[in-house]
Parts: structure tokens; C-alpha cells; sequence
């Protein structure tokens, strides 16, 4: 018993040690630090193994035929890193008994999986006008805020992360918070004070989960601010799911009713979900969800700003597509914009908000001739991969036409896989890809992007963010 403690404190001191020296490398340092995991890979190989003093090893890889071989080996119930710091949060802070879909393992997690994967689809189809909607607001403001050098004086960042969090307000309780509308101040309403409550939840994970963990040992600033805005976030997503609970608990007894949010969707189901598990299960998707997307686009318009001969070209595709609301093909947007799927494909690659993947395998696997064995945290570095140019010609260029050459089958289906690959993959791809494609259309529809200043990177933390305010000029287009 005690062994096995010790070698899960083990491991997570590991890489804690690994997270805090990656960070401190990419801090003190402009040049390509020797802690930066790309530098690790030039020279030790494609195989990374960091040695624990007390517990388990930890093995990074970033070659695509590596990837493949551990995504063949992870059986019916995937098991991933757990985001500690959260875990312990409901563990033991809240004494819930399991986490949510992103944290929770096993046949627990099967059993949310298999309700929420069917839901996905039909919300999505349920909601596109509504989309469409908090997509024109978006635009809308962007036009009524910019400063005379037409950008936004605030950091566009967190108005696209506004928009992110209205958004998927929408898929999980069918309410538009209208966090867009209005500056609404803290305190001010529900909706305004879960967005706070979610902003620094997501800061204090952050911070939780990079560098060493101190926060196991003793009470520290991070860990304090985790502690007070989860339970914030928790107590008012409780209070959302309760209200929706009673509203088909009324309405039931009238009519037959088909389920119109994640939450309706959990309450509906013949599993009979507990409130306070709803509501862990939804911050889950809220925290995962509103964070990704917010990245994802920011660098996705950061990329067509930069590379105006693309965004030509994707004008032309979407100038005068679904001008009107109720014009939405939903099941044929994929279809019609052919080359704005190039770009986005083509910005995740650069990008990954995700950019490191983890199994720990039940089997023991050989990689590169190494022999791994069973229960080893095993960390792919899929942002490594997708930026190597054995892997992609001119790896560090912005070229979504790269995705519709002729040869573009011949890239590995391993090298680019920002949404994770397999039984575990993301589950919210098909809705972010969807909303990332409605407010590109509409944003290029009514502006033209210009980009003036130095290049923004990704931060080094579990959801990559841009590294420095997000300036972009939205043009009038006559
Ligand atoms: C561009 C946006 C997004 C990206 C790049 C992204 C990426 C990822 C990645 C890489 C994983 C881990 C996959 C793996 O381990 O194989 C993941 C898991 C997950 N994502 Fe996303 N995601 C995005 C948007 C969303 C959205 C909008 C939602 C919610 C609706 C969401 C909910 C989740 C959940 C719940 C998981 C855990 C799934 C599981 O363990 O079964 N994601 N995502």
C-alpha cells in the first residue's frame, strides 16, 4: 500500500520537476532553453525517460510512429494524468466520489461517456441559430469598441473568451448568460459571477498544476484561490442544473420533453445523475470547453491577421456564405468551406491548446526499442510532433493549403492530432469546430484583419493561451 503512494507521489514530484524546469527554461531564458522538451528530443532521441528517485519513471515521446503504438495499446478505458489538483479539490475538499469526464477514470467514466457522446450532435444541430446569434453580438461589439486604430483597447482575448463562455452556455443549460452584452460587473448576476468564478478557477489550476506541487503540503496562494472559485463555480453551476431539475420536473407531468442541453440531457437519463454530480461533470466541460476554444480562435484570427494572402483567399470562400441566420447548413458547413477547415486544421497544428497528451497503459509497451513497463505515466509532446519538419515541410509556416494538396494523405495521421486520438479523444471537437467556423465567417464577413506587432506565442501551461495581449485591426470591409 505504501508503495503505491509512494510511487504516485513519486512521479507527480517528477513532474512537477519537469513542468517547473520547462517553465523556468522558457522564463529565464529568450533562446531555446535546454529544458524546453523539443531540445530534450535533439538529444536524447525519440525516447525521453525521466528518472523518479522514490516512484514511477515518466517517458516522453513525440514521434508519430510512438504515439500510434501507445494509442493502439490503451484498451476500452483510456487513463490519462489526472489533473491533480482538481481531483484533490473534489476528493477531498468536497468529498465527491469521482470527477468529471476529464478526470474520472474507469467504468465511471464510461458510464458518463456513453450519455454525453449521442448528446454532442443533437445540441449542437438544437442550438446553431443560437450560435449564430452570440456570433453576430461578437461582431457586433467588436464594431461598437474599437479604438481609432480599430482594435480592441482591451485584450481581444478575453472578448473571444466571453463569447467561448456564452457559447457554451447554450450547449450546457440553453441560456444565453449575454456575458457579450454588457460589462456586467462582478457580483452583478449568476451568469456574470460563474464567468469570474471560471476565469480564476482556470488561472489557479494553472498555476496548481505547473511547477512543483507545494500546494499538497501546505495551504499556497494558488491553491487557496482554486479552493474558493471552484466552489463558487460549483455552487452556481448547482444552482443552474436545480433550476433546469425543477423545470422538467413541472413540466413533465404535461408533456413528453426531449432534452435540450448537457444538463437536461444528464437529468433525462435513466442513470439518475445526482445534482452535485451534474454539476462536477459540467465544470469539467465548462473549464475544458470555454478555455480551448478561447485559444484555439485567438490564434486561428492572430494566423489570418498575419497572412493576408490567405485570408484572401478565405474571403472569397465564406464572403457570402450564411449572410442570414436561417440560412446555417449545419450538416453541410464542413462541405462548403473546404479551405476554413484547412485553417483551422492548419492554426491547431501550430497551436495545440492541448499541446501535451498522457496514457499510463495497463500493458507493457517496447518503444523504440526501450521496454516500458505497465502503470508508466507516458507524456507525448503532440505539439513537439506536429512542429517537426521530418513530420511537416516547413513546419513553423502558417500553409493551410498544406491540408488540400494532393499529397496531404501522405502526412502521418499521427503528426497533428490537437483533439487527442481514440476512445478518449475529445468529445466536444464537432462543437468547437462548428463555433470556430461561424465566427471566422462572420468576423471576415464584416472585417478585414490586420496584425502590426511581434510575434505572440503560446504560453507553457496546460491550456496554451497567447502569451501577450492580442491585438488585431478589424477593418471596415466597404
Ligand atoms: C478547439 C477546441 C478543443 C480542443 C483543441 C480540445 C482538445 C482536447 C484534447 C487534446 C483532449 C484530450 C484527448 C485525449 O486525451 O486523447 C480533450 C478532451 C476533452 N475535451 Fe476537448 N478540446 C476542445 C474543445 C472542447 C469543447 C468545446 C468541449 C466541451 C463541449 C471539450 C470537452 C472535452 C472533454 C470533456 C474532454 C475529456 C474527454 C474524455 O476524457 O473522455 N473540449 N480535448
Amino acid at each position: 500500500m505504501f508503495r503505491n503512494y509512494l510511487s504516485e507521489i513519486g512521479t507527480q514530484i517528477t513532474a512537477g520537476f519537469l513542468t517547473f524546469t520547462v517553465n523556468a527554461g522558457a522564463l529565464f531564458t529568450n533562446r531555446k532553453s535546454y529544458w524546453n522538451l523539443s531540445t530534450l528530443f535533439d538529444e536524447y532521441g525519440p525516447v525521453v525517460r525521466f528518472v523518479s528517485p522514490v516512484g514511477s519513471d515518466i517517458v516522453l515521446i513525440n514521434h508519430p510512429d510512438l504515439i500510434q503504438k501507445v494509442f493502439s495499446l490503451e484498451g476500452d478505458c483510456p487513463v490519462r494524468s489526472n489533473l491533480e489538483s482538481l481531483e484533490r479539490y473534489r476528493t477531498e475538499h468536497k468529498n465527491h466520489a469521482y470527477g468529471g469526464l476529464y478526470t474520472v477514470h474507469g467504468q465511471e467514466w464510461a458510464r458518463q461517456r456513453s450519455i454525453m457522446n449521442p448528446k454532442t450532435k443533437e445540441l449542437l444541430s438544437h442550438h446553431v441559430h443560437g450560435l449564430y446569434d452570440i456570433t453576430e453580438k461578437f461582431t457586433q461589439k467588436i464594431y461598437n469598441v474599437r479604438n481609432y486604430q480599430d482594435e480592441m483597447s482591451k485584450d481581444l482575448y478575453k472578448e473571444l473568451h466571453k463569447w467561448a463562455f456564452d457559447s457554451m452556455g447554450l450547449i450546457t443549460f440553453a441560456k444565453n448568460f449575454c456575458l457579450l452584452d454588457t460589462e456586467l460587473i462582478y457580483n452583478q448576476c449568476d451568469a456574470s459571477w460563474m464567468y469570474h468564478s471560471l476565469e480564476h478557477a482556470t488561472d489557479a489550476i494553472i498555476k496548481c498544476e505547473s511547477g512543483l506541487h507545494f500546494w499538497k503540503f501546505f495551504t499556497t496562494p494558488a491553491w487557496y484561490t482554486l479552493v474558493k472559485y471552484c466552489d463558487n463555480l460549483d455552487s452556481l453551476i448547482g444552482k443552474f442544473v436545480l433550476e433546469i431539475e425543477n423545470d422538467i420536473c413541472t413540466k413533465s407531468q404535461q408533456e413528453n420533453i426531449s432534452p435540450n442541453s448537457l444538463t437536461s440531457a444528464m437529468v433525462l437519463n435513466d442513470e439518475k445523475f445526482k445534482t452535485e454530480d451534474i454539476a462536477t461533470i459540467l465544470m469539467d466541460m465548462l473549464l475544458i470547453g470555454v478555455n480551448t476554444i478561447s485559444s484555439s480562435i485567438s490564434f486561428l484570427l492572430y494566423n489570418i491577421a498575419k497572412h493576408q494572402k490567405a485570408q484572401k483567399q478565405l474571403y472569397q470562400e465564406v464572403g457570402n456564405l450564411y449572410k442570414d441566420n436561417m440560412t446555417v447548413d449545419i450538416n453541410n458547413l464542413k462541405k462548403n468551406t473546404p479551405y476554413l477547415q484547412a485553417c483551422i486544421k492548419e492554426s491547431l497544428r501550430l497551436v495545440p491548446p492541448i499541446p501535451l497528451l498522457t496514457r499510463v497503459l495497463s500493458k507493457n509497451i517496447t518503444l523504440d526499442q526501450y521496454n516500458i513497463p505497465r502503470g508508466t505515466l507516458i507524456i507525448m509532446s503532440t505539439k513537439d510532433c506536429s512542429m517537426k519538419e521530418s513530420n511537416f515541410d516547413e513546419a513553423d509556416k502558417f500553409m493551410p493549403e498544406r491540408w488540400l494538396r494532393e499529397d496531404a494523405k501522405d502526412y502521418h495521421a499521427f503528426a497533428s492530432i490537437p483533439f487527442g486520438f481514440g476512445a478518449r479523444r475529445c468529445i466536444g471537437q464537432n462543437i468547437a469546430e462548428t463555433m470556430i467556423s461561424l465566427i471566422t465567417i462572420k468576423v471576415l464577413q464584416k472585417f478585414k484583419l490586420e496584425y502590426h506587432y511581434g510575434d505572440i506565442q503560446a504560453t507553457k501551461s496546460f491550456i496554451a493561451k497567447p502569451n501577450k495581449p492580442l491585438k488585431i485591426r478589424f477593418v471596415d470591409r466597404i
